[in-house]
């Protein structure tokens, strides 16, 4: 029986040494792998963590490429011309949150390639509606726009919720899922915990790397918790690195009258995806 490889094994075998595949082995390849949401759900986390496996590539910038026609009409050969450089014992990998809930991008993926594997974080959808409405507050602030409160936005009249406002519909996980079951096996979609990947995110990681059908290469050694911070951060060869400042932004406080508001009215939606997802989550 041979040892279990070491990291740095792993690392001069895929990454360092570059003699084993052949120059015309590197290019730029289409995803075989998307993370497609949600939105403020811990995609750039996600994203980030996969790129320190040595057999993962990843596009650093979002491409909106199947939720934008002015992208998508530029053809695959442009995507994958957005893509980075990889071998071809990689998966290339990109992330952009807003594919989960556009109405093209089932469709537009399946018709690239029906057999890639889809990522998608969720989160309790009230954390990530707060999470979605502080940046939408942050950029109309740096913006100098006018902004309102949440309680405002989703009390315009009276006690009764807004639930057209698009923050809202984007914490409907069984709604957007259904249309991605349209097109896509189960199987073929992984749901990550984006609450349990703050928490304790080398036990979600692991699950990915199993779906992505990767070595097993991260370990404890790979992350540390940042006091200052308030999340993990990364290390890997010798550096260290944290998500930026938009990562992990404090939140306003929210009236607890509209907030139990809020988790009455995702019960239901939260009950129908659990059935999809064949598990549950202790969301609020
Ligand atoms: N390790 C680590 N460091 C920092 N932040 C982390 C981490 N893991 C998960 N998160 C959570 O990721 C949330 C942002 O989600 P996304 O990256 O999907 O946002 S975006 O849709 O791309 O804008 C972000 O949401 P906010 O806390 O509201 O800023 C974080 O809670």
């Amino acid at each position: 029986e041979e040892e279990p490889r070491s990291h740095h094994d792993w690392e001069t075998q895929w990454k360092g040494n570059t003699t084993q595949f052949s120059s015309e082995a590197w290019k730029q390849r289409l995803p075989q792998s998307i993370i497609i949401g949600v939105r403020k759900g811990g995609t750039r986390a996600l994203l980030e963590m996969l790129s320190l496996h040595p057999q993962v590539a990843v596009a650093n910038s979002e491409m909106h490429f199947f939720n934008l026609d002015e992208n998508y009409n530029k053809g695959l050969s442009w995507y994958s011309q957005q893509m980075p450089i990889s071998h071809s014992g990689q998966v290339t990998i990109e992330k952009t949150p807003g594919y989960f809930s556009s109405l093209k991008a089932p469709e537009r993926i399946h018709a690239m390639d029906s057999s890639v594997k889809l990522l998608l974080i969720v989160r309790d959808p009230v954390e990530r509606l707060v999470s979605d409405y502080t940046q939408i507050l942050h950029n109309r602030k740096a913006q100098h726009k006018p902004y309102q409160s949440l309680e405002q936005i989703l009390l315009k009249n009276g006690r009764e919720l807004n639930t057209r406002y698009k923050a809202m519909q984007r914490s409907l996980y069984a709604l957007h899922l259904a249309r991605w079951l349209e097109f896509f096996p189960r199987t073929q979609i992984h749901v990550v915990d984006g609450g349990g990947l703050i928490r304790e995110p080398l036990s979600e990681m692991s699950q990915v790397e199993r779906f992505l059908g990767l070595e097993p290469y991260l370990g404890p050694d790979n992350f540390y918790f940042n006091q200052t911070k308030g999340f993990y951060c990364l290390q890997a060869r010798g550096h260290q690195h944290c998500l930026d400042q938009s990562k992990g932004r404090p939140h306003p406080a929210i009236d607890e009258l509209l907030l139990e508001q809020l988790c009455t009215y995702f019960s239901e939606h939260n009950e129908n995806f659990f059935a999809m997802v064949g598990r549950t989550f202790n969301w609020c």
